[in-house]
């Protein structure tokens, strides 16, 4: 068996948080359960955000509640503010993820926070876990995303000096795993592996993760570039459906079934049984109204 390249499934939160049809919370956890049987152990399954700014996400903890815990499964749930870390500790979720911003322009519009009062919201939420130790359930695992690593849709360039300084930062919180996100799909191979060494000089003892957007079509050659520097985690999304209602003009994820196709074609393995997950991807396009979003969900898999 090759290399083995961890995907995380974003469908059921990025995919559907920026999409006009507002799926209900049982459509959403039926999706989470189908993308589970096609192969996905972790998977952003809620959000934990106010409703008035994202209905899409609304009723996280309905769709938690009908997610029983599964050994073997992740269920994630992202969180902005410590209020939606609260919630989710008051669900099943085995995973929250936070998300943060490597420009004050994104952190303002998407999250009423700017750089510094996000690392705060963050060493508050940290703070916090390290008194709650030892008490069971109040500690799931915590990752965070950095969005606009790439280029923020307010403040246009993003250095790698400003991405080594934040992940230093966050880091230096105790958290384990940090996911560099291109919000706006404006990267390119080059840049991600320039990018990917600084965050690891940055944090060398955390794990790290990449969440591409393909709105310029550098998806998929941005995951390449990071596999090739030595990344095991990637984000995807089924159907490469999802987007920032905070980030104009940002398009969908890299789509979960071009992306295990590219990687098991090359002898990588990820997990996933592509036709199931083929047939995953073009479900949830026909809830959307959107039926074969992706290259792979067109074409099928391997000729048969
Ligand atoms: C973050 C907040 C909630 C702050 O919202 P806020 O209005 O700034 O919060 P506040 O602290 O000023 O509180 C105002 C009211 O909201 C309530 N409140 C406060 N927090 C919550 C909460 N969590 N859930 C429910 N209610 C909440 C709070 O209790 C209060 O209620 P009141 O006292 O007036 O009745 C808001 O700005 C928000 O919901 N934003 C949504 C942003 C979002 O969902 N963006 C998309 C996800 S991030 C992303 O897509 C990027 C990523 C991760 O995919 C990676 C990438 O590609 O870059």
């Amino acid at each position: 068996m090759g290399r083995f390249i961890q995907i995380v499934e974003v469908g059921p939160r990025d995919g559907l948080q920026n999409e006009k049809a507002v799926l209900t919370p049982a459509v959403r956890a039926d999706f989470v359960r189908r993308l589970e049987a096609a192969g996905a152990k972790r998977i952003e399954a809620a959000s934990f955000v106010h409703p008035k700014y994202v209905p899409q996400m609304a009723g996280a903890e309905e769709v938690m509640a009908a997610l029983p815990p599964a050994e073997g499964h992740s269920r994630i749930g992202l969180v902005l503010n410590g209020k939606g870390y609260d919630r989710a500790l008051g669900t099943a979720v085995d995973e929250v993820n936070v998300a943060m911003s490597a420009t004050d322009g994104f952190g303002l519009k998407n999250q009423g926070l700017n750089v510094d009062q996000q690392v705060q919201m963050l060493a508050d939420i940290m703070a916090g876990r390290a008194n709650a130790e030892g008490a069971p359930g109040a500690t799931p695992k915590l990752t965070a995303t950095l969005s606009c690593v790439w280029g923020c849709p307010f403040d246009g360039e993003v250095s790698v000096e400003q991405i080594s300084d934040l992940v230093a930062r966050i880091a230096a919180l105790g958290v384990e795993e940090i996911a560099l996100a291109d919000t706006i799909g404006v990267g390119d191979p080059w840049s991600v592996t320039k990018k990917v060494e600084a965050a690891r000089k940055a944090a060398p003892d955390a794990t790290l993760r990449l969440h591409f957007h393909d709105t310029r079509n550098t998806g998929l050659a941005n995951a390449y570039a990071g596999v090739e520097a030595g990344i095991d985690i990637l984000d995807a999304s089924a159907g490469g459906i999802g987007g920032c209602p905070f980030a104009p003009g940002a398009t969908g994820n890299i789509a979960t079934e071009d992306l295990v196709y590219m990687l098991e074609r090359a002898g990588f393995s990820t997990g996933y049984d592509l036709d199931k997950l083929i047939e995953s991807a073009r479900w949830i396009g026909e809830q959307i109204d959107k039926p074969r979003l992706s290259a792979l969900s067109r074409a099928g898999g391997w000729p048969k």
